[in-house]
Parts: structure tokens; C-alpha cells; sequence
């Protein structure tokens, strides 16, 4: 049987989160499958047993806690050598009870900046991806000039978003720049990522700490070694992009469009059972794009998203 014909074992895991937003780790004992590296707290769901309910009984059984408020985060199938896994992960954000290490396993609340220095079974790229990145993302829309990219940056900034996508193709590559070491200092001041939509070369050159694709761009990457920043993704409408995407191990996409939007009328929406049905197949997250909106949140985390992007709904507030 090839490994991707064996069985998948479902597994209820969680990106637990505390006050502070730092997440819970567990250590894997030595003797267990993938032993001795970190987890995300969970285990395996019993026959039968829906997997929400198999995520509150494992950690209760593992830390001791109750789980108030759980929701999806990402679901990824992965084939090791001796195993296949589909791990269906929750963001859990309430919870009762103090987490405490019940089968002797050492636990540990870190950051999700620290989430990297720590070492994961290799299934858990993807899930340590989605455990640092926001649930929204802005993709700057058109100003009049640098004055007005700025103070609408600044009120999404206030309105509480976190990855600003800086994306101005009417702009020649010197007000490009200009206009990025501006943005800069804001988005570091409020703890948010500044991230680049242009080529891979201009990317580079501006130290640029994320560098999101275009679908030609996409095409074009020979591999992601070549992109120097930290954070590399892409635009993706149909499942040969996402497999390219997952092949060239980006760390996330946004699909779309998923709705009408005004700035492509021509393109047939996927509408949320189409982007359910990409998504479910994708193993890196993804965000809802196009007519999304914080209205939308809910909606894209059941079909599997890791949250909305978009340019109108913020690019106002
Ligand atoms: N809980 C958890 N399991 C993971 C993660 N990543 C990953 O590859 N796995 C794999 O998913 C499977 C989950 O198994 P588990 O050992 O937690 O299962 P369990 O709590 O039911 O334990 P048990 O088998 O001793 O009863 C293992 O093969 C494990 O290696 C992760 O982040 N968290
Ligand atoms: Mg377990």
C-alpha cells in the first residue's frame, strides 16, 4: 500500500492560548512516535467520537482543563515513514483550569515569535505557520498620494489589523520604496507585519520581511531559497497553484476571489463551497479573499481558512 493509500489516524490537536496570547507546548515523551519533540496538546479520536468532543477529552486527559471556546484553524494530512495523520487543529481560547503536564510530559507557554525556536514533528510546519499568523490580513488599496497611504494604514493599524500587504502597481519603484521605509516604523510601533507585493528582486533589495506573489510570480519561482525575508506566500484562484504553492513550501496563500468583487468583475466567484472544497485539500493555510470582511470571519474558519484578507473593508475604517 503507498502512503498516501494507508489510512488516515484523525487527531484532535490545539494551539491553546492564554491571556497573554502565548501558546502551550507540549514535550512528546522520548518512547512515542515523534518522541522527544514539541507538540500542540491532543491525541488521537476514538471510533465514533466526534472530533470536538475528542479534542476537549484529550486535554483534559493530557493537562486537566476544560475547554470553554474552541474553533478551526487548519487541518493537515501528513504521511510520515511508518504513518499517516490528519491532524485537525483548534485554536482553544478559553478554557478553565490550570494546564499542567497530567502523563508527566514537561509543558511549556511560549510566544508565537518563540514557536520557532522550537523543534516539531515535521507535519507541524504548516500549524506553526497558522499559530503566528493573524486571522485578518489588509492589502493596501489605492491613495492619492503618500500622505494618504499613510493615514489609512495608520487607521487600520487602529482598527486593530496586524499584517498590512503593501500592494501599489500604479506606483513607479522609487515612490515604491520611499512609500515602504515610511510604513515601516508604523507597522513596527504596533507590532504588525509590513509585507511587499512586487517583484522577488525589489523584495530583496528592501529587506523586506514578507513578499506575497502574484500568480505570474508564483510561476515564475524557481525556489523559496530565493526570497531572503522570512515570510513568503502567494495569490492562488485554482488547485495547481496551491499544489505549486505547497510544493515550493510557502507558508500561506489567499484564494480567490471567493465573493463578487469590484476590482475584478469579469472573474466567476468561487463562492464559500467552492473555496471549501480548495481549501480542504490545501496543506498550508489559507485566506478568504475577495467581497471578505470582518462579517466573514466565521464563515471562512468553518470551511477551513485561517481568516480573511482584503482591501476595502479596511482600507476606510
Ligand atoms: N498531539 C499531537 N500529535 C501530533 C502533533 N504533530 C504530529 O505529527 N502528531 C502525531 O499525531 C499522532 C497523535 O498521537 P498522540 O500520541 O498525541 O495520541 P494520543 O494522545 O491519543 O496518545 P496514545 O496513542 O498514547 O493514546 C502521533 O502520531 C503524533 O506523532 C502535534 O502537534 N500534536
Ligand atoms: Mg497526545
Amino acid at each position: 500500500m503507498s502512503k498516501t493509500e494507508r489510512r488516515l489516524i484523525h487527531v484532535a490537536a490545539a494551539v491553546i492560548l492564554d491571556g497573554d496570547q502565548r501558546i502551550l507546548l507540549a514535550r512528546r515523551p522520548d518512547d512515542k512516535h515523534q518522541g522527544g519533540l514539541w507538540e500542540f496538546p491532543g491525541g488521537k479520536v476514538e471510533a465514533g467520537e466526534p472530533v470536538r468532543d475528542a479534542l476537549d477529552r484529550e486535554l483534559f486527559e493530557e493537562l486537566g482543563i476544560r475547554v470553554r471556546s474552541a474553533r478551526p484553524l487548519i487541518q493537515i494530512p501528513h504521511h510520515y515513514a511508518d504513518k499517516s495523520v490528519l491532524l485537525d487543529v483548534f485554536v482553544v481560547d478559553r478554557f478553565d483550569g490550570q494546564a499542567h503536564g497530567r502523563e508527566g510530559q514537561p509543558v511549556r507557554w511560549v510566544s508565537a515569535q518563540q514557536l520557532s525556536d522550537y523543534s516539531f514533528p515535521a507535519a507541524n510546519r504548516p500549524i506553526v505557520a497558522a499559530a503566528q499568523l493573524p486571522a485578518r490580513m489588509l492589502i493596501t488599496g489605492t491613495a492619492t498620494d503618500a500622505a494618504d497611504y499613510l493615514a489609512r494604514t495608520e487607521r487600520a493599524l487602529a482598527c486593530g489589523l496586524r499584517w498590512v500587504m503593501l500592494r501599489a502597481p500604479e506606483l513607479a519603484e522609487a515612490d515604491f520604496c520611499e512609500l515602504y521605509r515610511q510604513l515601516l516604523p508604523l507597522c513596527d510601533a504596533a507590532g504588525a507585519t509590513l509585507g511587499v507585493n512586487c517583484d522577488l528582486a525589489l523584495a530583496n533589495r528592501l529587506g523586506a520581511q514578507a513578499l506575497h506573489l502574484n500568480r505570474h510570480r508564483l510561476a515564475q519561482l524557481g525556489t523559496r531559497d530565493a526570497f531572503k525575508g522570512e515570510w513568503l506566500s502567494a495569490s492562488c484562484h485554482d488547485a495547481a497553484e496551491l499544489a505549486r504553492a505547497a510544493e515550493l513550501q510557502l507558508d500561506f496563500v489567499t484564494l480567490s476571489p471567493v465573493a463578487h468583487t469590484d476590482s475584478h468583475p469579469d472573474t466567476r466567484p468561487l463562492g464559500w463551497q467552492g473555496f471549501a472544497d480548495l481549501c480542504g485539500e490545501a496543506t498550508l493555510p489559507v485566506y478568504a479573499l475577495g467581497g471578505m470582511g470582518d462579517k466573514d470571519l466565521d464563515a471562512a474558519w468553518a470551511r477551513g481558512a485561517q481568516g480573511v484578507a482584503a482591501i476595502s473593508e479596511w482600507w476606510g475604517c
